[in-house]
């Protein structure tokens, strides 16, 4: 039903000459491929792909040459991956990689920019945002872990360049690093297979082997594929060592999908709330996680589980605390979001905001329900159960010293 909706809500896409330039070009290395049962779409979510027929389940949707990468030559320094892609941009039509960094760097309208992070937005939208978090929400001090790419990365980048930087060019650099941000797959810049937007649950249809093993990336059906349904890929339920081998999908979760590519993802939806059991300190690891979704019998009611444990009556307090302070912001929130223009911003903290005081409505609600038993939380393989647990997070939020950590949920 979904996919009917999809088709005759908007028709499918025809590829613009810059889509067909990038297949060509995937294609034209050795192994690359690309489904002619895959098609361009552009949605509210920004440019993505749908299924142009029936898709059998393992079909290959594509495949991403290693050559095709652009890397940290082995190295995981994000510097190098985004220094490279800044050289490729400047040789312009002479790069290897251009109908790749054509798109990226081409401010194409839904692309991935800088704007589209919270670190990146106006004053008067991280300044709501500030105040609707207040002083115990995720994502706390957030306007203060944008990283400053030209400072961080100083040693990857000539000195005479950096000394005679234009305003335009360090622009470029600070786009170049949201682009790592919001597209790579660790230290990895994987083209076509980055087009893919995101979404867990029923909807999740694409799967692909990891990048990291010096093997061309095949990309194929999880499931079977409907005709006219958007392909979704995950960007948390990954199961390859990046993540943990499937871990962080308690760890990473809603609000970290909202500072990482900028937007509230769909259901389902966990949220962490960090308290501990005593119902103060944010310190202490036993945070509760919990889990919102679609309920399937009736997609305009909701599913809600508490995993790994229930609430306190501590907990529960603050939970409740935290839903009274949201409501009692409701007019400060409809003033404050006036006061910003339409588009991105305005769209996108309202809709956290809504997210977040439905997580503790339902939290209340379901105050008595028990654990859920659909916690799914993999055992390491045998080699890796000495490894630390949260390299992921550590990764994007270096300076938020709030992170919570996989290993002690
Ligand atoms: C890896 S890129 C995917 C391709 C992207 N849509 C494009 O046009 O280039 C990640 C970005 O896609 C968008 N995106 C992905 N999944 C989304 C979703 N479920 N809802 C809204 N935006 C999404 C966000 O802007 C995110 O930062």
């Amino acid at each position: 039903d979904d996919a009917e909706e999809i088709l005759s809500a908007k028709p499918l896409q025809q590829p613009e000459q810059w889509q067909n330039d990038l297949v060509n070009w995937l294609i034209s290395k050795p192994n690359g491929y690309f489904s002619d049962k895959v098609l361009w779409t552009k949605t509210e979510m920004g440019y993505n792909m749908h299924a142009a027929e029936d898709i059998p389940k393992d079909t290959t949707l594509m495949i991403i040459p290693q050559a095709a990468l652009i890397t940290s030559d082995g190295t995981d320094e994000e510097c190098i991956t985004i220094s490279k892609m800044m050289k490729e941009y400047e040789k312009g039509e002479a790069s290897e990689f251009y109908p790749y960094i054509r798109y990226l760097f081409g401010g194409h309208e839904g692309g991935t920019s800088t704007g589209l992070l919270p670190t990146t937005w106006s004053e008067p939208a991280k300044d709501l945002l500030k105040q609707m978090v207040g002083t115990d929400l995720y994502p706390q001090k957030f306007e203060k872990s944008q990283k400053r790419i030209l400072v961080d990365c100083q040693q990857f980048i000539d000195r005479k360049e950096l000394e005679s930087m234009s305003k335009e060019t360090a622009q470029k650099w600070q786009d170049a690093f949201i682009f790592w941000v919001s597209r790579s797959w660790s230290d990895k810049m994987v083209p076509i297979l980055d087009m893919i937007n995101h979404r867990n649950g029923k909807w999740l249809n694409v799967e692909s082997t990891t990048a990291h093993s010096g093997q061309d990336i095949r990309v194929y059906a999880l499931r079977d594929i409907k005709k006219g349904e958007q392909l979704w890929n995950t960007y948390n339920e990954c199961l390859d060592e990046d993540c943990n081998y499937g871990r962080i999908k308690y760890s990473y979760i809603t609000q970290h999908i909202l500072m990482d590519y900028g937007f509230v993802e769909a259901y389902p939806r966990r949220f962490i709330f960090h308290v501990d059991a005593k119902g103060t300190d944010r310190n202490n690891k036993q945070f509760l996680v919990v889990e919102i979704d679609e309920d399937p019998e009736d997609p305009t009611k909701r599913t809600f589980e508490w995993h790994f444990r229930k609430p306190t009556d501590a907990q529960l307090h603050w939970i409740y605390n935290q839903l009274s302070r949201l409501k009692d912001m409701e007019f400060t929130m409809e003033e404050g979001l006036k006061a910003l223009p339409d588009g991105h911003e305005k769209d996108t903290i309202l809709a956290f905001y809504l997210a977040y005081r439905e997580a503790f409505q339902l939290a209340m609600v379901h105050k008595d329900d028990d654990v859920s038993d659909n916690t799914f939380y993999p055992e390491l393989p045998d080699e890796h159960e000495e490894e630390h647990d949260h390299e992921h997070e550590e990764e994007h939020d270096e300076e938020d010293d709030e992170e919570e950590d996989g290993d002690e949920l």
